[in-house]
């Protein structure tokens, strides 16, 4: 059926569940379908030739127009801060408050440094950030065939929407919500416009007044991608969801992380950095009907 999921990166607890899960996708078609996707470390890779990959906010935190005092308070909030988010003995209740200190200390850092809005560009260009592998099949055979595409990123927008443009894969069906930054007349960085979007809130209380999700109604096929615990509550604003597969990169701390990901995830990717099941499941269900 697909032959992508033989890969010796993929580990689905209930194999006969999915493959009917599959089968109804193909089953309702490419009108009924809709992608909800995360974006750092699930549509951006994690590492690459044994180092670590930037996030959209990582890519500012590096960058030349921060000050080296600036960079160290960040570099300490990450360190800090992320063993935290990925931790799995914590519920996502008791991380919630955390991550809203980090993300707020962190934008507050950020918005001292008088970043300008023209330099976002360049800033992108210069960093490591890479996109999955296979990115661009993925991009491409959702628009081919008007699938819409909704990522649902705690990162930066303005960031990841320079990322994806500058891959040449920023279609008219891709919609993005996330944190975005707000510049004053002359195009320097103030603030953060709200609300505020961290791993443990991507649900319904920060879509609402997005309309997003009442215009895809009809859309009731869902593939769900995330790297996080927190990404499984993306697609709870979809109002009918018939069918919903959740796929998950697992890309750190393996071992410790693969029970609490196998019972959350129908499809679990542990170290996988491209997008070939993905695109093997998407290849299944709409070219061949
Ligand atoms: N100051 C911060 C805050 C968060 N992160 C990482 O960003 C990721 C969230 O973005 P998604 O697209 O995955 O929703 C998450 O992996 C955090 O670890 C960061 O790097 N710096
Ligand atoms: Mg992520």
């Amino acid at each position: 059926m697909v032959p992508e999921l033989q890969k010796a990166t993929v580990r689905i607890q209930q194999p006969e569940r999915v493959m009917g899960i599959i089968r109804s996708l193909r089953e309702q078609g490419m009108n009924k379908l809709q992608v909800i996707s995360d974006f750092d470390m699930t549509l951006s890779r994690f590492g690459c030739n044994g180092r670590r990959c930037p996030t959209s906010h990582n890519i500012l935190d590096n960058s030349r127009v921060i000050s080296e005092d600036g960079k160290k308070k960040l570099k300490d909030l990450l360190h800090y801060y992320y063993p935290i988010e990925i931790d799995p003995n914590r519920t996502p209740a008791e991380k919630c408050p955390l991550m809203v200190e980090w993300w707020t200390k962190a934008h507050e850092l950020l918005s001292q440094q008088k970043i300008q809005k023209g330099d976002i560009a360049q800033i992108v260009r210069e960093s490591d950030v890479m996109l999955r592998d296979g990115f661009n099949e993925l991009f491409d055979q959702l628009h081919k065939y008007n699938v819409p595409l909704f990522i649902f990123s705690a990162g930066v927008g303005d960031i990841l929407e320079e990322i994806i443009r500058q891959a040449n894969v920023f279609y008219s069906n891709v919609n993005v919500v996330s944190n975005y930054m707000d510049f004053d007349d002359n195009g320097v960085l103030m603030c953060f416009k709200g609300p505020l979007i961290h791993t443990y809130n991507k649900n319904n209380s920060v879509l609402q007044g997005t309309e997003y999700f009442q215009q895809l109604s009809a859309r009731t096929s869902i593939i769900l991608l995330g790297d996080s615990m927190g990404d499984l509550t993306m697609a709870d604003g979809v109002p009918s969801v018939e069918n919903i597969l959740k796929i998950g990169f697992l890309n750190d701390k393996v071992e410790e992380q693969r029970g609490k990901y196998l019972d959350a995830y129908d499809i679990v990717l542990e170290s996988d950095e491209t997008l070939d099941v993905v695109n093997g499941i998407l290849r299944y269900i709409l070219i061949e009907t």
